[in-house]
């Protein structure tokens, strides 16, 4: 082939799929694949693997998907694009083998893996090529498990990810999604009707806010691709590159300088917003919530102490009183763990009333998911600290990272109430008996008033502080740098665990 006929086919490859397909996308404010990419990786970084990927085919312009390394803010990055312009984006047998071959690389290279996903999923008119075989389409997803907690998975979905396309956005460690019209699922609306008769959308049953508002799937609800793509950037300035490294370190700043005493009301019946909290705590402008939407009754995210990542988890009293529910305990899980795989130390700022009680929260297995949060804490190894901002009651202390679970320091406020139950709730199943059988009301409160004081008493953190209980009592004003203090002298601890290959997790 000279010179002029490959340049020919470079020009009708890189041009993606039929004009109709590019105009239909911009219609509805999508961006070409290529140009997603050009808008993430530093300008004239990227290097294409298998851009002829089944170039003899007519209508197949790299098979469906670009793949290759570059950089994002001068760190090495591997990028995988669907082009939904070729067959919907759907994958034939080079494009599966094209996505196992660049998340392979990422995995030797140690570097994060970027996916850019807008898919159809399989090819169902290619199938014996790509679906059952060794390298076939599952192997994609072996592959994305193996390299799960070795290096960052970042997605971002721009459009529909059908069938087992849903599956690559899964195995990611986080998911950003367009609204209006990102979707997963795993059966298309046509698909759901002939086989369940339910009438649907896309949208109603998979889309962005549906997955990062309900199911948890989607992670950050984007308002445009542009914004998706950002989200995967910040993202990455907190992470490393993998498993082996420590998150980046940022130029040290301060906090907002907000008054952290007056945030907290006294009574344990007022809610505070936990998310302010975290922000008057930390570095200025450095908290980066996750899943936002989804169970917030506990606020996860990433933020910076003296420049230095740590992982915040905070019990958020404005929703459900910040009581535990299944979806807070594996939003919590989930997050402990993707701390601990990339070194990301963990705050935990504790306001729990425990777990939620009921016959609906037995039913959904409160009790595995409740102890699947409690198993990731136990296991993180990374320097953790609990403080007790308010109020730790029952197995929320523990799911809190409580003392018996190993945290490199348990601090309290000097207003904080550790407890097996709430005063109310204590002197309630302790003397229910004894308060039904005294008819005089006057009388019936004043034991109820003194058994409540006792309790408190019994309870006093200066008594919990002198039995070692906690490992100091802090003035808010003092605890960002006590924090900071005590997670730099934690940074070198020894991380060993368990003698075993992994524990049997309920999950
Ligand atoms: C591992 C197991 C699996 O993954 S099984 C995969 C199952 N996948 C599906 O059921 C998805 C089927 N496709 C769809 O629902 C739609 O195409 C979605 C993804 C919503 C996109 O819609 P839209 O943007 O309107 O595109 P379109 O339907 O007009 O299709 C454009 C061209 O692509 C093709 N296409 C689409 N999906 C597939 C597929 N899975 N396999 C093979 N071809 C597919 C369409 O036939 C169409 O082709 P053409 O350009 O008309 O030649």
């Amino acid at each position: 082939m000279d010179g002029d006929a490959l340049a020919q086919v470079r020009k009708r490859v890189l041009a993606g799929g039929a004009e109709r397909y590019h105009a239909a996308n911009a219609a509805k404010g999508k961006l070409f694949a290529r140009e997603r990419i050009a808008l993430l990786v530093d300008e004239g970084s990227f290097v294409e693997d298998g851009l002829y990927a089944n170039s003899l085919a007519e209508g197949l312009p790299a098979d469906g998907v670009i793949t290759g390394a570059g950089r994002i803010g001068g760190r090495d990055v591997c990028v995988m694009a669907n082009d939904s312009t070729v067959k919907a984006g759907s994958w034939g047998a080079r494009t599966v083998e094209k996505i196992v071959r660049i998340i392979e690389r990422a995995y030797q290279l140690g570097v994060p893996m970027i996916y850019l996903v807008d898919s159809a999923g399989a090819r169902i008119t290619d199938q014996v090529d790509l679906f059952p075989g060794r390298r076939g389409a599952g192997k994609i997803f072996h592959t994305q498990v193996k390299a799960s907690g070795s290096i960052p998975q970042i997605c971002a979905l721009f459009g529909p990810s059908a069938a087992g396309g849903a599956y690559i956005p899964a195995f990611c460690d986080v998911v950003a999604m367009v609204e209006g019209n990102a979707s997963m699922y795993l059966g298309s609306d046509r698909m759901v009707e002939m086989v369940t008769g339910e009438k649907t959308t896309l949208e109603a049953m998979g889309g962005a806010r549906v997955h990062c508002a309900e199911s948890g799937v989607g992670h950050f609800l984007c308002k445009s691709e542009q914004e998706a793509l950002d989200v995967v950037r910040t993202y990455l300035s907190y992470v490393p590159d993998n498993w082996t490294r420590r998150p980046p370190s940022a130029t040290a700043s301060d906090s907002s300088g907000a008054d952290l005493a007056a945030l907290v009301p006294a009574s344990e019946r007022q809610a505070f917003d936990m998310r302010r909290y975290v922000k008057g705590l930390v570095d200025k402008d450095s908290y980066f919530e996750i899943q936002a939407l989804w169970a917030r009754e506990l606020t996860v995210g990433f933020a910076r102490l003296d420049g230095e990542v740590v992982g915040v988890l905070g019990n958020n009293s404005m929703f459900k009183g910040g009581v535990l529910f299944v979806d807070s305990a594996d939003k919590a899980s989930r997050f402990v763990q993707l701390c601990d795989a990339f070194n990301v130390p963990l705050l935990f700022l504790a306001d729990v009333p425990g777990f939620m009680v009921g016959s609906a929260v037995e039913k959904q297995g409160i009790i595995r998911h409740g102890a699947k949060m409690i198993t990731a804490i136990s296991e993180a190894t990374v320097p953790k600290i609990c403080v007790v901002v308010r109020k730790a009651y029952g197995a929320g202390l523990y799911a809190m990272a409580g003392p018996g679970f190993e945290p490199d320091a348990t601090i309290a406020l000097p207003t904080a109430k550790i407890a097996v139950m709430g005063a109310e709730a204590a002197v309630n199943a302790v003397y229910a008996n004894k308060i039904a059988a005294i008819e005089d009301p006057d009388e019936r409160a004043a034991f109820v008033a003194q058994r409540r004081a006792e309790y408190e008493r019994d309870i006093d953190i200066m008594r919990l502080a002198s039995e070692l209980v906690v490992d100091a009592v802090v003035e808010p004003g003092d605890l960002r740098f006590e924090l900071i203090r005590r997670f730099a002298a934690a940074r070198g601890k020894d991380r060993t665990f368990s003698r075993r290959r992994h524990g049997v997790t309920p999950v």
